[in-house]
């Protein structure tokens, strides 16, 4: 995996609604991303969607800065060359029924501008990708949610992104989908940055190389999955300044799902006993905190 950033975001803000209805759905946020699956979590309402459009470039932030692949997204004159290397699955997406799945993705390769001479094979590998090459002549209309759910995962995809943003993709795949699925995210996240905005703890568990925590527009927590499962298993300390570390020995046997469960809780409860004005935690990694010892929150 490279060591490449791939994104990277600095004091972002974005605004949303008007009057009396608007709010900071982004507030002040910092990231920095390279290859892998990077599973944002967060309450209801942290802002993961508005992070991931703004990221996917489809809305514009209010303030602060954002490179992807070490373009700045205000630069007009890059966006279409940039746009053509993000992969983006929005939570709910349109498409014309009568379209075939294959007609579907092959719209999205036109729109990523993927060589005519390469784009046959592009979503033919998509379809394959995702499961759904024996459906390529079925209509968008005749399929199940699932399926719609994956023939999104394979527009998004059908242009090889090294930036792919994913919205709640696991939203209705089935037991067995799910588990292809993650070892896909894995695969494309080797030279990718891939972000999957997800509520499962499953997904957390089984597919992500990182986390990065949300909550009331800002990144409360980063590491890694065992580094949420160990905050889980042994329980979060944390100062006024929000510097945490890792109390109590915990329970070996804890299932990973249940301790990154009990992880997120923990340390979603310390951002806000901290405050918004805190740093965000850097999660401890299991092997190096076993001493106890609190570990400085720093920058993502
Ligand atoms: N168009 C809008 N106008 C005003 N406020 C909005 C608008 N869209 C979102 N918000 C607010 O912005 C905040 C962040 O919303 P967002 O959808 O990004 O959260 P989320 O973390 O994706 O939530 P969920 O887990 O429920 O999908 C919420 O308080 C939401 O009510």
């Amino acid at each position: 995996m490279s060591e490449q950033v791939l994104v990277e975001v600095s004091d972002l803000a974005v605004v949303l609604g008007r009057g009396k209805k608007q709010r900071r759905a982004v507030d002040g946020l910092d990231l920095r991303l390279g290859a892998g699956v990077h599973g944002l979590l967060g309450p209801n309402g942290a802002g993961k969607t508005t992070l991931v459009r703004v990221l996917a470039t489809v809305l514009p932030p209010s303030s602060g800065d954002i490179s992807l692949l070490g373009v700045d997204v205000r630069d007009v004159r890059r966006r279409r060359e940039l746009r053509r290397q993000i992969g983006y699955l929005p939570q709910a997406f349109g498409y014309y029924p009568r379209f075939t799945v294959r007609e579907f993705v092959e719209y999205f390769a036109w729109l990523k501008e993927v060589p005519a001479a390469r784009a046959g094979v592009a979503v033919d590998t998509a379809l394959e990708r995702v499961g759904l090459a024996d459906r390529a002549g079925d209509r968008m209309k005749s399929l199940s949610g699932g399926m719609l759910r994956r023939a999104g995962v394979a527009q998004a995809l059908v242009n090889d992104p090294r930036v792919l943003l994913l919205d709640e993709p696991t939203a209705g795949l089935d037991p067995e989908q799910r588990v292809a699925f993650r070892s896909l995210l894995r695969e494309l996240a080797l030279d990718a940055a891939v972000v999957v905005s997800t509520h499962l703890v499953e997904d957390v568990a089984g597919a992500c190389t990182h986390v990065v925590l949300m909550e009331a527009g800002r990144v409360v927590a980063t590491g890694t999955p065992a580094g949420l499962a160990e905050a889980g298993r042994r329980g979060l300390v944390h100062d006024g300044d929000g510097v945490c570390g890792l109390v109590g020995s915990g329970s070996a046997d804890d299932g990973l799902a249940s301790a990154i469960e009990r992880g997120y809780t923990g340390v979603l409860r310390a951002a806000r006993v901290s405050g918004p004005g805190a740093a965000p935690v850097v999660l401890p990694e299991p092997a190096a905190s076993t001493s106890g010892a609190p570990t400085s929150a720093a920058g993502a």
